[in-house]
């Protein structure tokens, strides 16, 4: 299939054009750039544009020939989303809704969207499945939820094939070493704990140790991206007209904060200073998932279970890319 990959220069998205390529799919890529990398992606397959305008999307369509989307665009700082939620809503749900527009317009019904645990808020137990409500507890998630909202009436009015995919914390880096993670400015718990074994960093702060968990800091759930992105390729090579899958992506193991940095400890060989500090708004004790739909529904199995292995994969693109990607 000819895929265009909607925010195909970030982090994930680039890793799916790769799982695209290795599964013989045509992948191009539609971003503006804002966090995404021109280093990140082949150059003949770039069409630089923004959801914004709908004039790119529909270019954007035509010169990829696409028989489907991947829709991994979004803005994606939960914090900034509560200070400036206009950003968040115009960028994640106008820009949802051209594409969606662009896609009915151009006869495209396959799309497959990025979707997060995100939209749980703070669910009543954990590990958590579909079927528990969503409640977002920031504008970020709530913009998710909308969108999986339109997603579905789309789907059952306009025959829309979706598979809405609620991930919940990538990590890692793609086995070539050619791609990793490079966000600016960078929030997630790994990346900057590798930033202090580069010394970049003087130590990390843990976001509050007085949680109801075993050792009192937040538990997640981190998924290898090579894993998520093997789960997209085959929700995409599944759908059918008019379905809407609506799954969640994790491995079904939780890490704290401490054990996420004594794993840091272990595969750099770094001793990590860490200091303890209040907790961050907004923040879930615990997210963890339980895949098994996933698992049924697309036949797929994260490869990575342990969260060395996946520190490891992180921490290769990290010691070749100290300062990330040159474009
Ligand atoms: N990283 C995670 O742990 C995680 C977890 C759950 C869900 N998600 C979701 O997965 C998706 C990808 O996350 P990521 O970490 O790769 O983010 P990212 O910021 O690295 O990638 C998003 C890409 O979309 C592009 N983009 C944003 N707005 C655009 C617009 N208006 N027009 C064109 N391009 C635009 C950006 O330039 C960037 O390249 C996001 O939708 C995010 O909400 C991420
Ligand atoms: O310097 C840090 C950074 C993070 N943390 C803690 O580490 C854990 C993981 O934090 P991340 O910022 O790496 O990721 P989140 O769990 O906040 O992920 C959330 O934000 C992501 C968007 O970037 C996704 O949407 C994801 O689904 C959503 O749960 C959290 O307990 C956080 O408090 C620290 O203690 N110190």
């Amino acid at each position: 299939m000819k895929v265009l990959v909607v925010g195909g220069a970030g982090y994930i998205g680039s890793h799916a054009v790769r799982a695209l390529e290795e599964s013989g799919h045509e992948a191009w890529v539609f971003d503006n750039l804002y966090q995404g990398h021109r280093g990140a992606v082949p150059a003949d397959r770039l069409i630089e544009g923004d959801l914004l305008n709908p004039a790119d999307l529909a270019a954007a369509l035509d010169k990829s020939g696409a028989e489907a989307v991947m829709h991994f665009a979004a803005l994606a700082l939960v914090g900034e989303s509560v200070t400036d939620p206009a950003k968040y809503y115009s960028n994640n749900v106008v820009g949802a809704l051209n594409l969606l527009d662009a896609m009915r317009e151009k006869g495209i019904w396959r799309i497959v969207f990025s979707s997060t645990c995100a939209t749980y808020g703070v669910p009543p137990s954990s590990p958590i499945d579909e079927s528990m409500p969503q409640v977002p507890i920031n504008p970020y998630g709530d913009t998710k939820l909308a969108i999986e909202k339109a997603l579905d009436a789309y789907s059952h009015a306009y025959g829309l094939g979706v598979a809405a995919l609620r991930y919940f914390n990538a990590a890692g880096s793609h086995h070539s070493g050619e791609i990793g993670e490079d966000h600016d400015p960078e929030t997630h718990l790994i990346p900057i704990v590798l930033q202090v074994a580069l010394g970049q960093r003087e130590h990390v702060t843990i976001f509050g140790d007085d949680y109801p968990t075993p050792d009192g800091t937040c538990i997640r759930d981190y998924i290898h991206v090579e894993d998520l992105c093997s789960a997209h390729v085959a929700a995409l090579e599944r759908l059918e007209q008019g379905q809407m899958m609506k799954l969640n992506l994790g491995t079904g193991n939780g890490f704290s904060v401490k054990q996420v940095i004594d794993a840091c400890r272990k595969v750099t060989g770094h001793e990590i200073p860490a200091v303890m500090g209040e907790r961050r708004p907004g923040d879930p004790a615990a997210l963890v998932a339980n895949s098994s739909k996933a698992f049924e529904t697309l036949g797929w199995k994260p490869k990575y279970t342990s969260v060395e292995e996946v520190v490891a994969s992180a921490w290769r693109w990290h010691q070749a890319n100290p300062n990330g990607y040159a474009n």
